[in-house]
């Protein structure tokens, strides 16, 4: 039974919710605004939040904000339209746990609701738990899956700081894990953090620890994640999050290999390997990014490419994806129908293999045979296909790529050629872009 704070304000969809999930044995309070859902947090303890995104007086996200604020570590769940795709995964970056598209699915809120109820903010996986991350990781078939996992194992079995770049959803974690996994660090713990669901006054005492009294709510002695990963690897997702005096705190750590708990005088000697993650080039894309802190965590940069320019890819992933949601789910799904592959193969995926695990989950769930058809897809996303503009040609590839350059000539246009912004529009990196444009010979 689990404590759930659900703001949503459709009544009658609250409603449905708030039943549907006592059914299942959980206590609801149902909100039907960001204030009510903030003043909540502070009368009650929960356990998971489910929050609407677009809400009267503002959205979801303002009330999972509140909790880092607080410095609570609740796990949020985003209920979003599927137009809102692109919003739900910045969502993931300020530190929800995942996002459902709308119109919801109640298995599907149900698997999803469990999962986040069953893991927390950091977590620390046994060796046993990393040998299963790595046997479902795939590699893909794409000469840039080929070159990636080339780099992972190079990189690997040597204690270098890399930098993982890549759009929300790629598989950086999953990389991470993967490095951690085929080095000799292998037997000792993996820790991921989540900096975006740190809160900027508790970051520090996460990761380095606090003594007793060091600050009011220092109630004991805490150990931060850092001691916690001695021998191993500290795992610092969406790292262009932490503010400028845990930079510090981190380049000290890293150049000296000690840390110091907040309020100790005493030094703590840890070996700790670090991988980052970030989904914008630091520290061009954040002013606030240390360079030398920088320097020393980008002794080795990866790219992680988002799906749309992993094609190749597509096939294995959407297998992969089917074969885990049969076991998830109790199904037989064998196969996509020729007719969704050829949407999966037009739509951007601005989620990339999330959004594609997601989207098939729910496939799955919906299907009865052992074929998932376009009945299954999400009716927006087949809209979102459709809208593309009609040309007279045939070749799928080639009208991709016209819509492509298309729409990045009109955002350099709209931008007046300034490159970061025209990339932040289009959900791209800078170096991405610049690819783009020299394969489309855009001048800009
Ligand atoms: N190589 C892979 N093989 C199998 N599954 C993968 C692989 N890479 C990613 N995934 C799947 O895609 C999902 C997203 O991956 P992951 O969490 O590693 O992305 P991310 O880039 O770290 O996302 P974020 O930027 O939001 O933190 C995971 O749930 C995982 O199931």
């Amino acid at each position: 039974m689990a404590n759930i704070l659900l703001v949503e304000d459709d009544t009658t969809f609250s409603q449905i919710l708030e039943g549907f999930l006592k059914k299942h044995g959980h206590e609801v309070d149902a909100v039907y605004n960001v204030k009510n859902g903030i003043r909540s947090l502070e009368k009650k303890e929960y356990d998971l939040l489910l929050l609407d995104y677009r809400l009267t007086d503002g959205n979801g996200l303002e009330v999972l904000n509140a909790t880092k604020e607080r410095g609570m570590h609740i796990p949020a769940i985003i209920m979003t339209s599927f137009n809102d795709v692109r919003t739900a995964v910045q969502a993931m970056r300020s530190g929800a746990f995942d996002y459902i598209t709308k119109p919801v699915n109640a298995d599907e809120l149900l698997l999803v609701l469990n999962e986040a109820l069953n893991r927390k903010t950091t977590t620390t996986a046994p060796a046993s738990q990393q040998q299963n991350a790595l046997s479902g990781f795939i590699e893909g078939n794409s000469e840039v899956s080929k070159k990636l996992y080339e780099y992972i194992k190079l990189v690997a079995p040597t204690d270098m700081s890399v930098i993982i770049l890549g759009e929300s959803g790629t598989g950086k974690e999953y990389v991470a894990r993967s490095i951690h996994s085929l080095s000799k660090r292998a037997d000792k713990p993996f820790i991921a953090v989540d900096c975006g669901a740190l809160s900027k006054e508790l970051a520090a005492s996460e990761l380095f620890g606090h003594v007793k009294g060091a600050f009011t709510g220092a109630l004991q002695n805490k150990k931060g994640l850092f001691e916690a990963a001695n021998g191993g690897t500290l795992f610092l997702d969406e790292v262009g999050n932490l503010s400028y005096e845990v930079q510090v705190k981190l380049l000290r750590a890293l150049q000296e290999r000690v840390i110091q708990p907040i309020g100790s005088t005493q030094q703590i000697r840890v070996d700790v390997r670090i991988i980052t993650a970030t989904n914008e080039d630091l520290p061009s894309a954040n002013g606030n990014f240390r360079e030398d802190l920088y320097h020393r965590l980008n002794e080795f940069k990866m790219d992680v490419p988002p799906l749309r320019e992993r094609e190749e890819d597509l096939e294995i992933f959407t297998q992969h994806f089917i074969k885990l949601a049969n076991q998830e789910l109790g199904r037989q799904i064998k196969r996509l129908s020729s007719g969704a592959m050829t949407v999966f193969r037009q739509y951007d995926w601005p989620g990339n293999l999330r959004e594609l695990k997601n989207v098939i989950r729910r496939m799955v769930l919906l299907t009865e045979s052992e074929t998932a058809g376009m009945e299954s897809l999400p009716d927006e996303m087949t809209f979102s296909v459709n809208q593309m503009p009609k040309t007279q040609s045939t070749d799928l590839k080639a009208l991709n790529e016209g819509n492509e350059k298309e729409l990045i000539k009109e955002i350099l246009r709209q931008v007046k050629n300034n490159k970061s912004k025209a990339a932040r529009l289009l959900n791209i990196d800078r170096k991405t872009l610049y690819k783009k444009m020299e394969k489309y010979q855009i001048e800009g």
